[in-house]
């Protein structure tokens, strides 16, 4: 039976620029006036400068002046888009000598789709992304399996296929369009590479298990928080990071990272990653216990076992620094939570047929929801989609506003950053049809 295309519903972009003073950010946004990033120097004051009427922004204002000139918001695939302040939010610089840093174009259409398959899930919120640059792609892809085979011996051959089936180079260039370099995106590609690593064989299907995950977990993140201690044992910690395929992997691919990175961007990391390890350990002692937890608790372990290490990283990929006092912003650390959830939401309802298929109970949103509401499987999973557009529209929602309120150019990057990593994360989902399939709801 033909599946109708549901067009992704129109983005909610409220008022909220209105609830943002300029008080909450005003420290953070005075420090950064003094700031130079990768856009040039802030020169404004807590409250943007307006351009003069009728004349564009230079390279220093924020691609979210409030006097940018708005935009009519019609997504790629012709569904109703985001509104005037998102609008500005995702159109980044304009005006004279600023074209090299735009990023995704999103009211424009996506470059023409040669590889594309896989559709996406009718109903879901999402914005299409463009097709990676496929030249970039290549090379991310033979050095990722050079680094993967030569430099942490990471898999053995009959893992090969799976390997290249994850296709990380594709999902990693797709989001990171603004990396400078392939050297740049080497940064996020091993981490991934490494990420999914301690995954698949401490947690999950390559020999994970939940018994002992604790000291696993804790004994890979000196991999990437380093032991400090006395002489007599230091060796042997040295040692053991290079015990197996996880830790070998965290070792290199945090040392690579950490010659790249500021050391606030760095510990930024470390403090992701000690987040996700808390999320693996939640979901574990579920599994252990043959639990199923309530919706809102299975909610709070995903905000955790999560992809926020992955866009939090995109200035770092990006060549330029969010100071770690604007980072550390509650309003922006929402922004990060939602846009975080959202894409592992989005990890929920693509791979939902492959965890069904796997031994044992895999928990994801709808299963749960199926469970603890008692609704059909194909109810619960549309609540799920339900869930995963609010969440989204919240990210634009608080983004736009934060941008709106603090129009500090490396904010407004990063924002950015964020945006089309969520975008190249569902691309990637929807695309990746050798891991993915979609369930028979529709
Ligand atoms: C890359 C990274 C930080 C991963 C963290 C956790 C993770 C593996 C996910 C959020 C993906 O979820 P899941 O384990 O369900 O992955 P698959 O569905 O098996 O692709
Ligand atoms: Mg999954």
């Amino acid at each position: 039976m033909p599946v109708p295309e549901l067009p992704p519903p129109r983005s909610s972009l409220p008022e909220a620029v209105t609830r943002f003073g300029a008080t909450a950010l005003g420290a953070v946004a005075a420090r950064a006036r003094e700031t130079s990033d990768a856009f040039g120097t802030w020169s404004g004051a807590p409250t943007p400068p307006a351009p003069p009427a009728g004349l564009p922004s230079g390279p220093s204002s924020n691609a979210l002046s409030p006097t940018a000139p708005a935009e009519t918001g019609v997504p790629a695939n012709g569904a109703p888009g985001p509104g005037p302040g998102l609008e500005r939010l995702l159109r980044g610089p304009h005006g004279l000598g600023t074209a090299g840093l735009r990023l995704t174009p999103r009211a424009e259409p996506p470059e023409p789709v040669a590889a594309e398959k896989g559709r996406p899930i009718p109903g879901l919120y999402y914005h299409p992304a463009p097709e990676p640059d496929p030249g970039r792609v290549d090379e991310v892809s033979r050095r990722i399996k050079a680094w993967a085979l030569d430099e942490v011996s990471l898999y053995p051959e009959e893992w090969e296929e799976q390997f290249d089936g994850f296709s990380v180079g594709r999902y990693m260039v797709g989001c990171h369009p603004d990396a400078p370099t392939v050297d740049h995106l080497m940064l996020a590609t091993r981490l991934m590479v490494a990420e999914n690593a301690v995954d698949d064989c401490y947690c999950e299907d390559h020999g994970g298990s939940p018994i002992g995950l604790g000291e696993r977990l804790l004994l890979a993140h000196t991999a990437l928080d380093p032991l400090h201690t006395v002489r007599e044992y230091q060796p042997d910690w040295a040692a053991s990071l290079h015990a197996d395929a996880p830790r070998r992997a965290y070792r290199s691919a945090m040392d690579y990272f950490v010659r790249a990175a500021g050391p606030s961007q760095a510990d930024r990391l470390r403090h992701d990653m000690a987040r996700l390890h808390l999320g693996y350990l939640a979901e574990a002692a579920w599994a252990q216990q043959d639990q199923v937890p309530e919706v809102w608790e299975y909610l709070a372990m995903r905000q955790f076992n999560n992809f926020r290490p992955c866009p939090t990283i995109t200035d770092t990929v990006g060549g330029y620094e969010l100071p770690a006092d604007l980072h550390a912003q509650d309003d922006l650390q929402k922004v990060i939570a939602l846009a975080s959830n959202a894409t592992t939401i989005v990890n929920d309802l693509y791979s939902y047929t492959k965890e069904l298929d796997a031994p044992g109970r895999h928990l994801n949103l709808p299963v749960v929801i199926a469970e603890r509401e008692g609704l059909s499987d194909k109810d619960a999973y549309l609540k799920s989609v339900d869930i995963h557009n609010e969440l989204m529209h919240d990210f634009e929602t608080e983004a736009a506003a934060l941008a709106a309120a603090c129009p500090v150019p490396s904010v407004g990057r990063f924002l950015r950053g964020v945006a089309a990593w969520v975008d190249g994360n569902h691309h990637w989902h929807q695309s990746n049809t050798y891991r993915y399939s979609l369930p028979d709801f529709w």
